[in-house]
């Protein structure tokens, strides 16, 4: 039996993974822990879930590190900065494995996946994430990777910078420059999470699209992060992909 604790499990993620870790059989739920409340009430769990808020989640996985429990988070708001310091606490006090992901839906990791392999193949290339509008981040964590990953493969293929000729511009018009691409936050009632990664070369375009129509999409992906956490052979892993065998 895994057994797990949520932090935010008030939150609307944190209380999805709370009702799928009571549905799944190999899982015993410890406990929740909301904003105020005592951590000490996981104590015991092998593995903690965190989604949170990027201002708290640091705090949290210091404390989980520091206990020996696994993490498996999806809050957002993770920089280059903010992993480094992950990093230091796992050397500082090794035992507990990490997992990050900036989305749990098997379905947004394939969309990341594929929109890495297009990149390279295209001059033009912009990311639009679509949420609802309680979301407390722009862009979001998904969008703020799959640029990564585009300006990564756009470097290893050794493409110019975007063709862009805007010389005027009321500040955001183009969105916010993510390691040189565009990304476009859109935030509209009724909507849950969604991003459309579009290309574009001579004469063609290419559109990716990925859609979370509800907060259920991500608990597969959560309950594998719980399941294979413990066994992952890095203390810090980012990502889903190598849990579902993707390079
Ligand atoms: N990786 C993924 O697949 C996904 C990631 N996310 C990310 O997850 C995060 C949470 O999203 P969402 O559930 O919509 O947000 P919510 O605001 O609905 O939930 C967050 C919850 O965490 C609580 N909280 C805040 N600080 C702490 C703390 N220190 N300890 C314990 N609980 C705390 C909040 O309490 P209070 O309201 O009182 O502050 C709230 O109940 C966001 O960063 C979002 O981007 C969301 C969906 C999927
Ligand atoms: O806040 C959300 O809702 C989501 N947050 C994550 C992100 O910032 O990418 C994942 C998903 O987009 C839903």
């Amino acid at each position: 039996m895994f057994k797990v604790g949520v932090f935010g499990a008030d939150g609307r993620m944190g209380s999805e993974v709370v009702r799928a870790v009571q549905g799944a059989d190999d899982m015993e739920f410890v406990a929740g822990v909301d904003a105020g409340q005592d951590r000490e009430k996981v104590r015991g769990a092998d593995c903690v879930v965190d989604f949170t808020h990027p201002g708290a989640v640091m705090d949290n996985l210091e404390w989980l590190i520091a206990n020996g429990i696994h993490a498996v988070v999806g809050t957002s708001g993770f920089d280059e900065a903010k992993l480094d310091r992950v990093r230091g606490m796992l050397a500082a006090t090794p035992g507990s494995k990490v997992l990050i992901a900036p989305n749990f839906g098997i379905a947004a990791v394939l969309m990341m996946n594929f929109a890495k392999k297009a990149a390279p193949y295209f001059e033009s290339t912009e990311v639009i994430e679509l949420h609802h509008p309680n979301k407390v981040d722009a862009p979001s964590g998904t969008a703020h990777h799959t640029a990564e990953l585009i300006a990564g493969a756009r470097r290893e293929a050794g493409l110019e910078p975007m063709p862009d000729a805007t010389t005027s511009e009321i500040p955001g018009a183009r969105g916010a420059d993510v390691d040189g691409v565009r990304v476009h936050a859109l935030r509209i009632t009724g909507l849950i999470a969604h991003q459309e990664v579009v290309f574009g070369t001579q004469g063609e375009t290419l559109k990716i699209r990925h859609d979370s129509m509800n907060r259920t999409s991500f608990m597969p992906g959560v309950l594998l992060g719980v399941r294979r956490v413990a066994d992952l052979p890095d203390p810090l892993t980012i990502g889903l992909e190598p849990l579902l065998g993707l390079d």
